[in-house]
């Protein structure tokens, strides 16, 4: 399993800033190596934060956009356009300010999408669309550069909430109710696909934060705190401002 890392920065404006230039080298990084990269985003605050601020950064135009895949970790199952739903927010942020190509954007099915209002069917239709992007003969998920995941109070991570039945679903891609965080239907990748990615990045800002982070990476289990059980092929980091820092052990940490 890789090592996990920890970077703290001084407040979650910063946090937001250095994580949108890491994320922007890892994009051109994967360019280089691969000709193209892969993407994987969340829902919340701080990754609404982390996207305005790539739109922001001057080296967004170094990236190729059209030979960027934009995928979803998880997603609120709502209208297409709903402002709640997290493609919703991307494509504000950061989306439709960048040239991607289209056809490489793939958010998770809406409950009016094709799909029909059922999260089952969404989260299958979903399964299929990563399965079609996969290395023919390889695997079932296509490549994942880099896999940004907001922290939950309680630690989940994408929809995946504690002692939540998505934790014994053995495919890559699982329909949520009654998650304890609003709106109470959605899909998810489950913590065995969102493994699968080279890197898995889990950002956290401000105090609420601090005990589920601790907890994590103390060693907590996964099903009571999902946060700690996700680590990236290559590597885990843990990208926090100072006050979500304040229970990592400081041998951990590297202060910035
Ligand atoms: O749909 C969502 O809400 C998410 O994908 C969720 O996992 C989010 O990333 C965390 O709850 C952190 O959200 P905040 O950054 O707003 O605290």
């Amino acid at each position: 399993m890789s090592e996990a890392s920890v970077a703290v920065h001084a407040d979650t404006d910063l946090l937001a800033q250095a994580v949108a230039a890491r994320l922007l080298v890892k994009l051109l990084d994967a360019q280089a190596d691969r000709g193209e990269a892969a993407v994987v985003l969340t829902g919340g605050r701080i990754a609404a934060a982390v996207y305005r601020a790539v739109a922001t950064l001057p080296a967004r135009d170094a990236v190729d956009w059209s030979r960027v895949d934009v995928w979803w970790g998880d997603e609120r199952f709502l209208p297409v356009g709903d402002p709640e739903r997290n493609e919703t927010q991307a494509r504000a942020a950061l989306l439709d300010v960048v040239p991607l190509n289209p056809d490489r954007v793939h958010p998770m099915p809406a409950s009016d999408g094709p799909a029909g209002n059922d999260p089952e069917a969404a989260a299958a239709a979903y399964a299929e669309e990563l399965a079609r992007a996969a290395r023919p003969g390889h695997a079932a998920l296509p490549h994942f550069d880099v896999l940004m995941l907001g922290v939950g109070e309680d630690g989940h991570v994408a929809s995946v909430f504690p002692e939540h039945p998505v934790h014994y679903d053995n495919r890559p891609v699982s329909a949520v109710r009654g998650s304890p965080k609003p709106p109470p239907v959605r899909t998810t990748l489950t913590l065995a696909a969102i493994n699968t990615a080279e890197e898995v990045w889990l950002v956290a800002g401000g105090a609420d934060k601090a005990r589920a982070v601790g907890m994590a990476l103390a060693g907590a289990g996964p099903v009571q705190l999902p946060a700690a059980g996700v680590h990236g092929v290559d590597r885990t980091r843990w990208l926090l401002d100072r006050a979500a820092a304040a229970d990592v052990p400081t041998r951990l940490r590297s202060l910035r």
